[in-house]
């Protein structure tokens, strides 16, 4: 096991505040923390020089799709986990819309043995909520927590039917497990492909109502206050769904949710003509939206943010977006996106988007993570806040670079990751 002496960094205290450290990894944990370790680590230690730099814990992302088992063109576990260490995450939760699904113990273990072989990061599988992420039959709720499911979800499409949605929830809260929901009603897509909005008309486009999203959401907290479920929204897009969500935490609904980076910096009018790149799942909203999700977080009715990275590959993405697929790439943009847009800005601190990224979607699943601590797992990133560079599609170390962001200036990347004490990610020094 590798011993890691990261020396001249910058730590952040809990007000903000930078401080300069060093960090002594052993074992796979945190050895020590402090301002001269050299006379306790060995001369066997790698030395990480870290030119001051910031050094975060490791991000941790509610929100991936590794697309294995099914649709390895588009990604592996090997290729998603590297691509979230490049952006600093060392804890991901991976989402079930597989092919085969793991709606049952067999096919959920398989994939716990492929992350175990080929993940290079703490990687959590989700269980789905029904059998082929079909709205009728449940799967085994309490086989799958036996078989090590931490929360449930059917993310890609909702669950439709409210009868449903209640019994999941019924057994969820009876096994102390979350249902994590990607709200979506199907009754009322009518086949939209874009934000439904002046944007939509302008470019001859079918409209997604802001209702199809909220609308689920409603529903879905007045079931969680009869069960008593844990329920996590994600990528919430909608001022509408953040004012359900606000009055619901309000009432002692037990729910959380998190924002992706894209629906905090874009909106429908960012849309410059009818391009695939642009097209995500809940779709680019309004500034209005844009503007009740930046408040969202900072008044903690937002709980936390996650990527949603959805790897496809080009062909899928190069067309109309009548036909291209849903969604975009984001381990390794969000970081860098995040700090440009907002810390950069002023409109958030760099403490907020650290607590985003770290503390507060690890206390949303109570993870083992998210934190700098004496004795628990080294899982820390290297921040370099200086370096400006353009986003390129040959940087990618995810299989896909399906981005809206192509080619924009940034500032910030993560120069190394280390998960479970060990580098997983290491930049090139140029
Ligand atoms: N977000 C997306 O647009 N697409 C996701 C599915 C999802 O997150 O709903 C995908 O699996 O590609
Ligand atoms: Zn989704
Ligand atoms: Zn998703």
């Amino acid at each position: 096991m590798t011993e890691l002496y990261i020396k001249d960094i910058q730590l952040m205290d809990q007000t903000g505040q930078l401080y300069l450290a060093e960090l002594w990894v052993k074992q796979g944990k945190v050895a020590g923390i402090g301002t001269d370790l050299s006379p306790l680590v060995s001369d066997k230690a790698q030395i990480i020089e870290g030119k001051n730099n910031l050094l975060a814990p490791g991000f941790v992302d509610l929100h991936v799709h590794f697309r294995e088992p099914g649709f390895t063109h588009k990604e592996t576990i090997a290729s998603g986990s590297r691509s979230a260490a490049k952006g600093g995450f060392t804890t991901v939760c991976a989402m079930p819309n597989l092919n085969p699904v793991p709606d049952n113990v067999a096919d959920y273990q398989h994939i716990q043995q492929l992350i175990e072989k080929d993940s290079v990061i703490q990687t959590k599988q989700y269980g789905s909520i029904t059998k082929a992420l079909k709205s009728s039959e449940l799967v085994d709720m309490k086989g799958l927590k036996e078989a090590g499911v931490f929360a449930f979800t059917n993310d890609g499409v909702g669950v439709q039917s409210a009868g449903t949605m209640y019994l999941a929830m019924k057994e969820a809260a009876k096994l102390g497990l979350p249902i994590v929901a990607h709200t979506e009603d199907e009754s009322l897509l009518f086949g939209g492909c874009m934000h439904e909005g002046k944007r939509s008309k302008e470019l001859g486009l079918p409209g997604i109502l802001s209702a199809a999203e909220s609308s689920q959401i409603a529903r879905d907290l007045v079931l969680a206050e009869a069960t008593g479920c844990h329920y996590h929204v994600c990528h919430v897009s909608t001022k509408e769904s953040v004012a359900l969500i606000r009055q619901a935490k309000e009432a002692g609904v037990h729910v959380t949710c998190e924002v992706c980076p894209h629906h905090l910096i874009l909106t429908d009018q960012d849309i410059p003509e009818d391009n695939g790149q642009y097209k995500m799942n809940p779709p680019l909203r309004a500034e209005e939206d844009r503007q009740a999700l930046i408040n969202g977080l900072k008044d903690g009715t937002i709980d936390c943010i996650a990527t949603d990275h959805a790897p496809h590959t080009a062909e899928e993405k190069e067309k109309s977006m009548r036909e291209a697929a849903f969604g975009i790439v984001g381990s390794e943009t969000a970081f860098p996106l995040l700090y440009t847009e907002f810390v950069q800005t002023g409109i958030f601190t760099l403490k907020e988007v650290l607590d985003w990224l770290t503390i507060k979607p690890a206390q949303v699943f109570q993870l083992a993570a998210g934190e700098i601590k004496v004795g628990s797992s080294a899982d820390v990133t290297l921040l370099d806040l200086d370096t400006c560079y353009h986003i390129d599609s040959a940087d990618f170390v995810s299989a896909s670079s399906n981005t809206p962001f192509l080619n924009k200036q940034v500032q910030g990347k993560s120069r190394y990751t280390v998960a479970n004490g060990q580098i997983v990610w290491q930049e090139e020094e140029k």
